[in-house]
């Protein structure tokens, strides 16, 4: 499993691509963006998203798809979630006329808006079987920002297919980066996105000025919350004590590199969501995963009362302290 591509060159699949060149694979990373190709490929530079980062000069990146996922043994898909679909199609296409069955790797947390699905359903539906050796999720408590400069990270190869979890651990393990299995990918893909949704509210709760108090609870109900839905569709309740689980929840509700963090923080300070999203220039996966696990959890009549606050609050134009005043006058239950 050495020649990899990596689709999607944001702050994330840059930073990945960087470490598996530094971990001696043969990487190609692909973007739609002609300007950050050269700049990848001459200044070895990526400013827009990671603007202090100095990427190592053997990454190769293209804006043709097709080159770049040629006689590649692994695929890693790094696009917000939104994208995955349209890019795993034409990735699925290519990959029929090619005749090529490379291991298809994703590290998006999301759900999809409309369907529901996670990553690993939108793939199976999209890149035939023939032309697929296995997925892997990628995921677990891992900022660009830190990973950028070699900071210990944990992170989860999740499949059904140990073997294949196997092989992502194994390309990726170095000195800063451990890598642990789990069979168990419903459990992470949905521990990762859903933490983004509680990540909005504990942003949201500093930016109001709340304290420790109020975010250590929240962080602890939005787990309890989560993981019912988790479990209702078909989770391990014990991944989500995991990293992809907890584990993500702390370092996206505490981490001022969080996207949801910082975009639950505007908000609290009484930014508009529009400005909050036009400022951030990245993905802020939380917002439509709220909406697709609000939906969820009406539909198979799960109580997540954070969740809901939160849909009132982005999409029904909820006042946040409103938002907040009903939830604690809620009646009280045990625990
Ligand atoms: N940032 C992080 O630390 C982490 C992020 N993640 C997850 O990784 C995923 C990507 O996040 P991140 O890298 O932060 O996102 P960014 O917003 O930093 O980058 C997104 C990348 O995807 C590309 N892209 C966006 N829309 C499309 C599209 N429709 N078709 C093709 N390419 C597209 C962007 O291209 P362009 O520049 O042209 O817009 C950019 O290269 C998310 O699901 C996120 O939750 C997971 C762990 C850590
Ligand atoms: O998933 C992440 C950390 O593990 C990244 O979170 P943000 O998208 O909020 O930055």
């Amino acid at each position: 499993m050495s020649k990899v591509a990596v689709i999607g060159a944001g702050s994330w699949g840059s930073v990945l691509a960087n470490v598996l060149v530094k971990n001696g694979l043969d990487v190609k990373i692909w973007t739609r963006e002609e300007k950050q190709v050269a700049e990848l490929n001459q200044q070895h530079t990526n400013r827009h998203y990671l603007p202090e980062l100095k990427y190592d000069e053997r990454l190769i990146a293209t804006n043709d798809l097709a080159a770049a996922i040629k006689d590649r043994q692994v695929i890693l898909l790094v696009i917000p979630t939104v994208a995955i679909r349209t890019v795993s199609q034409k990735i699925g296409k290519i990959l029929q006329e090619n005749n090529e069955q490379p291991l298809i790797v994703h590290a998006s947390k999301g759900l999809e808006l409309g369907t529901h699905k996670r990553i690993s359903e939108i793939i199976t539906e999209e890149i035939p079987a023939e032309n697929r050796s296995g997925i892997v999720a990628f995921s677990g408590p891992s900022h660009a920002e830190e990973v950028a400069r070699q900071d210990i990270t944990l992170i989860t190869a999740a499949s059904t297919d140990l073997t294949a979890a196997k092989a992502v651990q194994k390309m990726f393990m170095n000195d800063f980066f451990r890598i642990y299995t789990n069979e168990d990918i419903v459990g992470v893909e949905l521990g990762a996105a859903f933490k983004n949704i509680i990540a909005l509210g504990a942003g949201a709760l500093h930016g109001l000025g709340y304290g420790d108090d109020a975010k250590a609870a929240l962080m602890t109900r939005g787990l309890a919350e989560i993981s019912r839905l988790g479990v209702a569709m078909g989770a391990k309740s014990q991944t989500f004590i995991g990293l992809s689980g907890v584990g993500d929840l702390i370092v996206t509700c505490t981490s001022v590199h969080s996207r949801n963090w910082r975009a639950g923080n505007q908000l609290g300070q009484g930014i508009p969501l529009a400005d909050v999203i036009e400022n951030m220039g990245m993905v802020i996966e939380g917002i439509t995963t709220n909406k697709a696990a609000y939906e969820l959890a009406q539909q198979q009549q799960i109580d997540m009362p954070i969740t809901q606050a939160i849909y009132q609050v982005l999409y029904q134009g909820c006042d946040i302290k409103k938002a907040i005043t009903e939830l604690m006058q809620r009646e009280g239950r045990s625990e």
